[in-house]
């Protein structure tokens, strides 16, 4: 296949991000290109968590989007490690990268997208009956996360809609850990969350690494970040700007 370029990956990494490259267009202010990226490379182990340093603006969102397909990338490649091949995302057709969405790439954003009117409880399931497990299975499953998350079981059976930032934040989290991928991407998963929330949220991620998931984040908090990052990449050493700068 045109996207096999198994060789290139480093046999323990699930992805490597390499001499990547992006620049915006600004289409409202005179089509001005606003360099955002330049270089950028980086592996993922599995079993490792990386993490995306730098300071506001630097781009690791926007790494986060390029990785997941919701931007696209300039130059350079991102290869994942996908069933028995390898996919570069940056010339993967949008069929494949949905495909590697549904195996092998999770992502924990920092805002819950829920279909409304759909119950917390499914919301958190729903991952897994798309697998083929049963419904009642999932539940289960689904309830043992949203109570070791401390969402009362009042609040199973209502649309997470009304639930508080950080309730909404805790049901994003059940749903992202209920399936486990090859990579799984957390993009300031504990935003809005309490100490002892944030401290589950370690544990989560702790237990999902030592089964050889391999993780890249963005980390509001610095004890979250000190307690699981196995390095950190310094987005900002990448931006061109910087480089002008420092010239
Ligand atoms: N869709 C877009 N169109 C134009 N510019 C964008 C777009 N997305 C991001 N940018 C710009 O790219 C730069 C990097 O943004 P990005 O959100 O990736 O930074 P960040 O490091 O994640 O910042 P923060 O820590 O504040 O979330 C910023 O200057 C931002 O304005």
């Amino acid at each position: 296949m045109s996207y096999n370029v198994n060789n290139d990956l480093p046999e323990n990494a699930v992805l490597s991000v390499q001499n990547v490259g992006k620049t915006f267009t600004l289409h409202l202010q005179e089509s001005q290109r606003l360099p955002v990226l330049h270089g950028l490379t980086f592996d993922v182990p599995r079993g490792a968590c990386i993490v995306l340093g730098g300071e506001s603006g630097a781009g690791k969102s926007t790494v986060m989007k390029m990785i997941y397909g919701s931007y696209g990338t300039d130059s350079g490649r991102i290869l994942l490690r996908h069933q028995e091949t390898v996919m570069d995302l940056v010339t993967a057709q949008p069929r494949q990268v949905l495909a590697a969405r549904r195996e092998t790439l999770g992502y924990v954003s920092q805002f819950l997208r829920a279909v409304p009117r759909v119950p917390a409880l499914d919301v958190v399931a729903e991952p897994l009956i798309e697998r083929g497990i049963s419904r009642e299975t999932a539940r289960e499953r689904a309830g043992e996360l949203l109570t070791r998350l401390s969402i009362s079981t009042r609040l199973w059976k209502l649309p997470p809609a009304t639930f508080s930032g950080g309730e909404q934040q805790r049901v994003n989290i059940a749903r992202g850990f209920i399936i486990e991928r090859p990579l799984l991407l957390l993009d300031e998963p504990t935003a809005s969350l309490d100490a002892r929330n944030r401290g589950v949220v370690i544990e989560l991620i702790r237990e999902s690494l030592g089964r050889g998931t391999g993780m890249l984040a963005i980390f509001h908090d610095a004890d979250v970040r000190e307690a699981v990052a196995d390095m950190t990449v310094d987005v900002q050493s990448f931006t061109p700007a910087r480089e002008q700068a420092a010239a």
